[in-house]
């Protein structure tokens, strides 16, 4: 089993006397060599909380616990970070017009050369960036440079690595070759990582544990299938899985009764079959999505949206058989 490496206590950051400015109250620990997502809406405190956990901006109070040290705040130390801690930003922070290998390098002492040679050959064959070692930065993709952030960011005994919104400069292809070498590379040296991400698939796809951030709090803390499964919020159900949520009003006129609000439940929950059970709606719209469909429908005035794995089965204006086979209560 994994032992504990980071322990978040109580952090607190608030930039304004207002509740939603910053994060409030957020306690979590992580395991060493898994990858941890922090995931949630523009300002609801991602970059605040990574910061805070790097000790680059000074939490008002809880702390941050590194292998059971504490993380010094800015005020505390002459540079700001953690040696044991490296933050790759979205403007990677890389010597423009030096060379891959240079900016990579220039993070090891000169006291044995060719260690210092072969490491950091070893860190670019490992994020697959060889072939770009004497090409100056400034000639290379987002994605590429992005690549020479993280070998730049590993090569020094780093711990712990820092991310924030990783894949924002690279294309969606590349952008899972990025996620699955990442995925490896932890699973590999037993690095630890944190991500920060709006993109909730980047949490589903490579995180250990997820992190659902909303106006500052804390809301949810667990791995992506179980916060995915049950949410404990409408917001973290439209986050991850672009959920359908109907009132109680709109619930009664699909055939859905609930003492609660709202009724919520994802486009894969909608079962489109003729059981005892399931209600006639009118395809309102087919949106192509390569090997499924996602279908607009309509009862009563109320629209929801489901899938149809045999793609083109049901056309628009169709009238289909529907059942919401699983839905949350809020
Ligand atoms: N230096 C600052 N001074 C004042 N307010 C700030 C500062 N930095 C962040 N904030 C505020 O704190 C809140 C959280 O900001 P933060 O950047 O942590 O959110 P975020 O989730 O990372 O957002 P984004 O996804 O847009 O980067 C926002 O309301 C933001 O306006």
């Amino acid at each position: 089993m994994n032992s504990q490496i980071i322990s978040v206590n109580n952090l607190t950051k608030q930039y304004q006397q207002t509740q939603v400015s910053g994060i409030s109250n957020i306690s979590f620990s992580i395991k060493q060599g898994d990858i941890v997502a922090i995931i949630g809406e523009s300002g609801s405190g991602k970059s605040t909380l990574l910061k805070c956990i790097y000790g680059l901006i000074k939490a008002d109070e809880g702390e941050v616990l590194l292998n059971g040290k504490k993380v010094k705040g800015p005020d505390e130390q002459l540079i700001p970070g953690n040696a044991e801690m490296k933050m790759v930003t979205q403007d990677f922070s890389l010597n423009i017009y030096a060379k891959v290998y240079d900016n990579i390098a220039s993070m090891l002492s000169n006291t044995d050369i060719k260690a210092k040679q072969e490491k950091t050959l070893e860190m670019m064959e490992r994020l697959h960036i060889t072939k770009l070692k004497d090409k100056k930065i400034i000639e290379l993709s987002g994605g590429e440079q992005q690549r020479v952030a993280i070998a730049k960011a590993l090569i020094s005994n780093t711990k712990v690595l820092l991310l924030d919104e990783p894949f924002s400069q690279v294309d969606s292809l590349l952008k899972n070759q990025l996620r699955a070498d990442i995925k490896r590379l932890a699973k590999e040296t037993g690095l630890t990582i944190i991500l920060v991400s709006h993109d909730p698939t980047d949490g589903l796809f490579l995180a250990d544990q997820l992190l659902i951030l909303k106006q500052g709090k804390l809301l949810q803390n667990d791995s992506p299938a179980a916060i995915y499964q049950n949410p404990s919020d409408i917001y973290t159900a439209k986050i991850l899985g672009n959920a359908v949520v109907l009132d109680a009003n709109e619930a009664d006129k699909i055939g859905i009764k609930t003492s609660k609000d709202n009724v919520v439940f994802y486009p894969e929950w909608v079962e489109l079959k003729s059981t005892w059970n399931s209600r006639r709606f009118e395809v309102e719209e087919v949106y192509y999505k390569g090997f499924y469909d996602e279908l607009l429908l309509e009862r009563n005035g109320v629209k929801i949206r489901a899938l149809q794995l045999n793609s083109g089965e049901h056309k628009k204006n169709d009238h289909v058989q529907a059942n919401i086979g699983r839905f949350l209560e809020f």
